[in-house]
């Protein structure tokens, strides 16, 4: 069956990556999340402390260093997960913190950033039979994706969801500062001037508020093989 490109964009911590990792192990597709290669660029400026005291990015810095910036991903044996990689070292832990989250967007706002990340990104599905979750996927990096998906959920259950991943993993952080972060990233994504946050004409509206990871997986199986099945 023809490969195609699946391209799943949607708010902040509402299970896209969860729905895209399921549904590309099921299928046998690679799986890309591209928030996780912006949240390794902005671990990068912090460790090299290319954030001003008021937050605000050294920029012209930033933009010379972008070429020493090698983002890659492995397969984890065990869970089956990827594993993020910067400059050859396992940032998969410390990309999910709070405080790269509460960084990152401003990160993700810089056109050069996303031009360097967009070009990778493109790169990574050029022979197809990918899913890639992210915020501009199915407008800005494949816009002409045989699938896309827009996923929402009420920003209450998006932060609760994330308050429970972050304490699963021993990151405790209040609801309210996760709520806030949540919030802010979207409005964040949403008002940039490159590629802002926004649902694709073409692309499918899920809000999976009311639904569990089960029902959300079938759901997108169902969406796939009717893509599939119609690009005969
Ligand atoms: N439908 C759902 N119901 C409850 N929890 C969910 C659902 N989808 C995902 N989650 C959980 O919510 C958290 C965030 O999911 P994730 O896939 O990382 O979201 P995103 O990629 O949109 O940021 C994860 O802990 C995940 O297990
Ligand atoms: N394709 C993408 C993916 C992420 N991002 C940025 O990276 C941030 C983190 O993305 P993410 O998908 O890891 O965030 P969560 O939805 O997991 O909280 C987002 O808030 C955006 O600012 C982006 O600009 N474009």
């Amino acid at each position: 069956m023809k490969k195609i490109i699946i391209a799943i964009d949607g708010f902040s911590s509402c299970g896209k990556s969860t729905m895209a990792k399921d549904l590309a192990k099921e299928i046998g597709y690679i799986y890309i999340d591209s928030g996780a290669m912006y949240r390794a660029v902005t671990l990068y400026c912090l460790e090299n402390r290319l954030f001003n005291a008021d937050g605000s990015i050294q920029e012209e810095a930033l933009r010379q260093q972008m070429g020493q910036i090698q983002i890659s991903f492995q397969l984890n044996p065990e869970t089956q997960r990827p594993m993020t990689f910067l400059n050859g070292k396992n940032v998969e832990e410390r990309i999910r913190t709070m405080e790269v989250s509460s960084h990152v967007s401003p990160v993700a706002a810089l056109g050069f950033v996303r031009e360097a990340l967009v070009r990778q990104q493109q790169e990574m599905g050029k022979e197809k039979g990918i899913v890639m979750d992210g915020r501009d996927i199915g407008t800005a990096v494949f816009p002409d994706a045989e699938l896309k998906i827009f996923v929402t959920a009420s920003a209450q259950i998006r932060a609760q969801r994330r308050y429970e991943e972050l304490k699963a993993k021993g990151q405790e952080a209040s609801f309210d500062e996760i709520l806030h972060n949540v919030e802010e990233r979207d409005r964040i994504d949403q008002n940039r001037t490159v590629s802002p946050l926004r649902k694709a004409d073409d692309a499918i509206l899920l809000d999976n508020s009311e639904m569990t990871i089960p029902e959300q997986k079938e759901w997108l199986k169902e969406q796939f093989e009717k893509a599939t099945h119609a690009s005969h």
